[in-house]
């Protein structure tokens, strides 16, 4: 190689490679029998002959004629040097003993990179030299003008092949595979991405790719110059499915070759995973509640969810299971990764083995080719939440077990050991001591899920919420749905305070989302209630009479109405007396006594 190119201070120059300028310099100097000298643009003697050569390396004085064939970018013969004209302001001009020097530019695209001198250091060279002047300068000119064009042929390869290095790595870095043919269909290019993902093996670079990877459809896109986006398609070598994408290579309007992009839909499966949206988003803010206990779970929640520890969420539906699950993940480290809600009770127990933990290309009899990835996997570096725990079959839990103590498992139909970093949060509302009594749960399960418990009390267990959550939820309605937010009578609101809530905080969300759709008036009362609550409403016959304030009876009343109620269904007999006390817990002589102020003996 004659010259590198470099760059300095990000301008590129062209930098002489010495060894291969070296050589050109002796045969100049052994066909004119004078010396020869070569220095680049920076006055450096890259090549010299004779004396010179014990000085390459070294740097030309400024101001040397040299500077100045540079400089007026022409041919140069210099007389006298040291003292001619053109060394004027030469540092070493007295120092000079040279007899005559000829100088001649080389350039390229239009910049001189060196200058090849010749030099007489005898007169009879120097008579020579002038004597054929014309001669020696047409010589040493073709020379330069020789080593320019092989330096731009040289630079042309060069530049192609830093060129292709750059694209090399380029390709090379990126994730997906890249697999590209020319339009003979022979591969041109290939990425390390490809090679793993398709297990393709030795040097394919010029091989036809039908040869290669038959799976590649490059055909089309080849023989009608159109892209081919979002293609699935099987590769039997390996057993997986890939989401290819082709486009054409163009030039000049012509199709040239074709270039494929190869992903794993697995991998692409993990990553729209992440990214759509698959994050907890619930932090415990979202958790309303004026009740103690509930403070006190979610102080100790919100503890939990700094540590990897498993927490077993217990508490009936709809109290909120997974909103906690999703407030500890949102909280925790991992708040970045996967949140997977896994509802095991809502999956056919066929199925949740392989909803869980994958399956490979032909584990069983309807596996999709190329096989399926498994929520566990997807929730890599994140959580899985597996509500309703209780349904999950006992040889499921087995493995569910191995994967919580060594984060390991096997794909269905593989042997391959898959090692994941994921943490566990399960929920339920049955009873799972029972279950392990009755040998539908495993026991060491329960306690390697249950380190830390969270026990959610039933809404009708903190009735202070109910007006809360109701107008939370009326509130957040009215704005979704762009309605207004009703009033309520007070004795809806009294009833619904009342009522049991066997839905808890769902059904109460929904109630108040009812409330917002069939409101027309502002304001709703009793009659407005879901059918199954109105039912509910008028099986309590009693419930009218109990509510507003002018049906509160005196102490004095109510007792009296009792005895009347309970004369009428025992009578007044010994015996019915004696039933009737033991209904109204107090004495006999008590029952007595009462019948006779009242006036019902
Ligand atoms: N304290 C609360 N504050 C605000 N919203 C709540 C609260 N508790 C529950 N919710 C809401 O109630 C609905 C039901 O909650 P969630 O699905 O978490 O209950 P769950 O116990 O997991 O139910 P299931 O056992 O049926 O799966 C959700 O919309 C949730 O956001």
């Amino acid at each position: 190689m004659i010259f590198v190119a470099v760059k300095r201070w990000g301008v590129p120059v062209t930098k002489i490679d010495n060894k291969g300028v070296q050589q050109i310099a002796e045969t100049i100097s052994d066909v004119l029998l004078l010396d020869v000298t070569i220095v680049d643009s920076d006055l450096i003697r890259v090549a010299g002959t004779g004396s010179y050569k014990n000085r390459i390396g070294e740097r030309l004085p400024p101001g040397s004629g040299y500077e100045f064939s540079i400089k007026s970018r022409q041919a140069t013969t210099i007389n006298k040097p040291g003292k001619n004209q053109i060394c004027y302001s030469c540092t070493k001009k007295s120092e000079c003993q040279e007899k005559a020097h000829m100088l001649s530019p080389i350039n390229l695209n239009g910049q001189v990179i060196a200058i090849i001198g010749i030099t007489a250091f005898t007169e009879s060279q120097k008579q020579d030299l002038t004597y054929a002047e014309e001669k020696y300068r047409s010589f040493i000119k073709k020379m330069s003008e020789l080593l320019a064009d092989s330096f731009s042929n040289e630079q042309i390869i060069l530049e192609k092949t830093k060129a292709y290095a750059q694209v090399s790595a380029i390709v090379n870095s990126v994730y997906e595979g890249i697999l590209a043919v020319d339009d003979y269909n022979e591969v041109i290019a290939c990425n390390d991405a490809v090679r793993d993902l398709l297990d393709i093996r030795g040097d394919i670079i010029g091989q036809n790719v039908e040869n290669v990877v038959p799976e590649l459809p490059f055909e089309g896109v080849i023989t009608t110059g159109t892209s081919k986006l979002g293609h699935e398609q099987y590769f039997s070598k390996v057993g997986i499915h890939c989401l290819v994408n082709m486009k054409p290579i163009k030039m000049n309007n012509k199709v040239v070759g074709a270039v494929a992009t190869v992903r794993d839909t697995k991998e692409i499966e993990k990553l729209a995973f992440r990214v759509s949206g698959n994050t907890a988003g619930f932090s415990f803010n979202a958790i309303i509640s004026k009740n103690n206990n509930i403070k006190e779970l979610k102080e100790k929640a919100k503890k939990v969810s700094q540590t990897d520890s498993t927490v077993l969420i217990r508490g009936e539906s709809g109290t909120g299971k997974e909103l906690y699950a999703r407030a500890i993940h949102s909280a925790s480290p991992r708040w970045k990764g996967p949140f997977v809600p896994v509802h095991c009770g809502a999956i056919p127990e066929t199925l949740l083995e392989s909803e869980l933990f994958g399956y490979e290309s032909g584990a069983f009899t309807g596996a999709k080719k190329g096989g399926k990835i498994g929520k566990f996997e997807l929730a890599e570096g994140g959580t899985i939440f597996l509500d309703e725990i209780g349904d999950m079959p006992i040889h499921l839990q087995t493995k569910l077990l191995r994967v919580m103590q060594d984060g390991t498992f096997e794909r269905i139909g593989s042997p391959e050991t898959i090692k994941i970093d994921v943490r566990v949060l399960a929920a339920t509302h049955q009873p799972l001591e029972e279950f392990i009594e009755k040998n539908k749960f495993r026991r060491d399960l329960f306690y390697r899920l249950n380190v830390v418990p969270l026990f959610i009390p039933a809404l009708r267990e903190r009735r202070e919420d109910i007006s809360l959550l109701l107008n939370h939820f009326l509130n957040k309605y009215a704005n979704k749905l762009k309605r207004e937010q009703p009033a309520l009578s007070r004795e809806l609101m009294s009833f619904l305070e009342q009522y049991s809530w066997p839905g808890n905080v769902r059904e109460l969300e929904n109630v108040a989302e009812y409330f917002i759709n069939i409101n027309e008036k502002g304001y709703l009362d009793l009659g407005d209630l879901p059918k199954n609550m109105k039912d509910k409403l008028l099986e309590t016959q009693d419930y009218q009479k109990n509510v507003g304030d002018d049906e509160i009876l005196p102490l004095e009343e109510l007792e009296k109405r009792s005895f009347e109620k309970a004369v009428k269904i025992y009578g007044i007999s010994e015996q019915g007396k004696q039933l009737m006390a033991g209904k109204l817990g107090v004495s006999r002589a008590t029952v007595y006594r009462k019948l006779k102020k009242y006036g019902l003996i």
